[in-house]
């Protein structure tokens, strides 16, 4: 019986300026419950811009949402104009940081290396990298799947030890599915989901790839984050679309449209 505490994150990716920001966490502290956060944790995944408000909000409200960042730089300081550092995100009491999402690897050509630097970055700094892994649609159609996914995760890994990388959130995102609505079937989602936590059992041992939340993410709603969430290896979702969307969110934290509290 799994203890994980599912993790149902919003990544805002590139909307919601940080005067929306503060209304849009305005509203989801309204509306979520202590019983909500008894389930499961909350997180929000806005814009760096965005940052200083939501925590100023988090803070002086003693909010139990948590937030983090949607990418960090590989570099810790210096010279790389247009980088955010995990210092920065870190001196901001974030608690998460998104790495190697399909829109970073497929626009900004983010490539294993670079997302393994930026996950060793996340650590030197003490944040928890969600680490979004999934394959396109033409590998899906070759049925290549899994192989392709859990080289992602491989690469993401490499030369990470077992005491960091039990802390670490997997995201699977099938490319396919993001932002189409079109969703993985249920034993689509299980299966690579499944999948890696296999791998990580064989990098890490059991016990670790036991403790490993492992999101799928996708075109998730409110109508069909129950059926996810039954997934035995799923422990809550990446939600991109919906989460801009206060009600719809907090239903899908509520793992659908029965309210909890
Ligand atoms: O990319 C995603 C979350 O990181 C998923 O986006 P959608 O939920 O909009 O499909």
């Amino acid at each position: 019986m799994s203890t994980r505490t599912p993790l149902m994150a919003g990544n805002w990716k590139m909307n919601l300026n940080h005067l929306e920001a503060i209304a849009h966490v305005q509203k989801l502290a309204f509306a979520l419950t202590d019983k909500d956060y008894e389930a499961v944790e909350v997180a929000v995944l806005p814009p760096f811009t965005d940052l200083r408000s939501v925590q100023t909000l988090v803070d002086g409200d003693k909010l139990k949402i948590k937030y983090g960042a949607q990418d960090l730089s590989a570099h810790d300081a210096g010279a790389y104009t247009g980088e955010i550092s995990g210092s920065m995100l870190a001196k901001l009491k974030c608690a998460f940081v998104v790495i190697g999402h399909s829109e970073r690897r497929q626009y900004h050509r983010e490539d294993d290396a670079l997302v393994n630097a930026k996950v060793k970055a996340a650590y030197r700094h003490e944040l928890t990298p969600i680490l979004c892994v999934g394959e396109g649609l033409e590998v899906r159609k070759a049925g290549n799947q899994v192989a392709h996914t859990l080289a992602q995760v491989d690469g993401a890994l490499k030369d990470i030890p077992a005491d960091q990388a039990r802390g670490i959130v997997i995201a699977y995102e099938p490319v396919w599915a993001i932002g189409t609505g079109e969703v993985a079937t249920l034993e689509d989602a299980q299966e690579v989901c499944g999948a890696i936590r296999g791998r990580l059992a064989e990098l890490y041992g059991q016990e670790v790839a036991d403790e490993v939340r492992i999101q799928y993410g996708g075109s998730v709603k409110s109508g069909n984050i129950a059926a996810i969430m039954a997934q035995p290896d799923v422990d809550g979702a990446l939600v991109g679309g919906a989460s801009l969307d206060a009600e719809e969110f907090v239903k899908i934290v509520r793992f659908g449209d029965q309210a909890v509290g």
